[in-house]
């Protein structure tokens, strides 16, 4: 694992180093693979950086994108991530619809969802056997209790190894979120963390000893690239 830790003045520097990060990312992953895939964080972080992305030429049609959570909830509900980032990015590029790749959430059933989304990237990425699908980036936030994707603290989903995709749950609010094992094998993770709330948090998860599943950020170990894009606030009397 090639791990980095960048902090940035503030949030406009955060998501001006972030969109940098990704547009390099993607244009080698064209140049060597004729397509970029990233899955996608929800909440509040990354909006600006959606927008940023929204404002780019780019080869829409090599670009490939996937959630890593959302909330179980239709996707015209106001907490639906695929929501925000349509408003934010994908209905303001002329992407081709069959390259927007939503997590299902109208199934009665979240794990039939959890299930559906899981073989949909297995055929997207061809991957029939024990490999997991490698995605060229996925873009992780993290909660000021230390989860990311919708990998909460003391949940069921952080014990699932063997699946790509699993139902989370923050109290009694489903999601569907990618395992930490299948995040792992990404070629590129990149936190975004913004504001002071998530100095705590940060400290237990850099620390050299803590417990994975208090702090599930911790399980983020990828075989690739593990870069860590903070904000002043958030990460300048961190110790990396
Ligand atoms: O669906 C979600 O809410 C996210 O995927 C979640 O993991 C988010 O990244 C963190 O909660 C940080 O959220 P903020 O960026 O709003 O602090």
């Amino acid at each position: 694992m090639n791990k980095t830790v960048e902090v940035l003045p503030d949030q406009s520097a955060l998501v001006a180093r972030a969109l940098e990060l990704i547009l390099s990312k993607l244009e080698t992953a064209i140049e060597q693979r004729g397509r970029f895939t990233i899955a996608l964080s929800g909440g509040s972080t990354p909006k600006p950086l959606y927008e940023a992305i929204g404002n780019q030429k780019l080869p829409w049609d090599k670009i490939h994108v996937f959630w890593g959570d959302e909330r179980y909830v239709p996707p015209d509900h106001p907490d639906s991530n695929e929501l925000m980032t349509r408003r934010a990015w994908l209905d303001r590029v002329d992407i081709p619809a069959a390259n927007i790749h939503p997590v299902p959430t109208l199934e009665a059933d979240p794990a039939q969802a959890a299930a559906k989304y899981e073989q949909h990237l297995k055929e997207f990425f061809n991957s029939s056997g024990a490999e997991f699908p490698v995605l060229d980036v996925i873009l992780l936030g993290m909660g000021d209790d230390a989860h990311t994707a919708s990998l909460f603290p003391h949940t069921e989903a952080l014990k699932v190894r063997d699946r790509l995709v699993t139902v989370g749950n923050k109290n009694e609010s489903l999601r569907i979120t990618f395992t930490y094992p299948f995040i792992n094998s990404a070629r590129s993770v990149i936190f975004l963390v913004a504001g002071v709330n998530k100095r705590p948090a940060l400290a237990q998860v850099f620390a050299p000893v803590a417990d994975d599943f208090t702090y599930p950020s911790r399980l983020i170990q990828p075989q690739g690239e593990l870069c860590w894009l903070l904000d002043a606030a958030a990460g300048s009397e961190l110790q990396t």
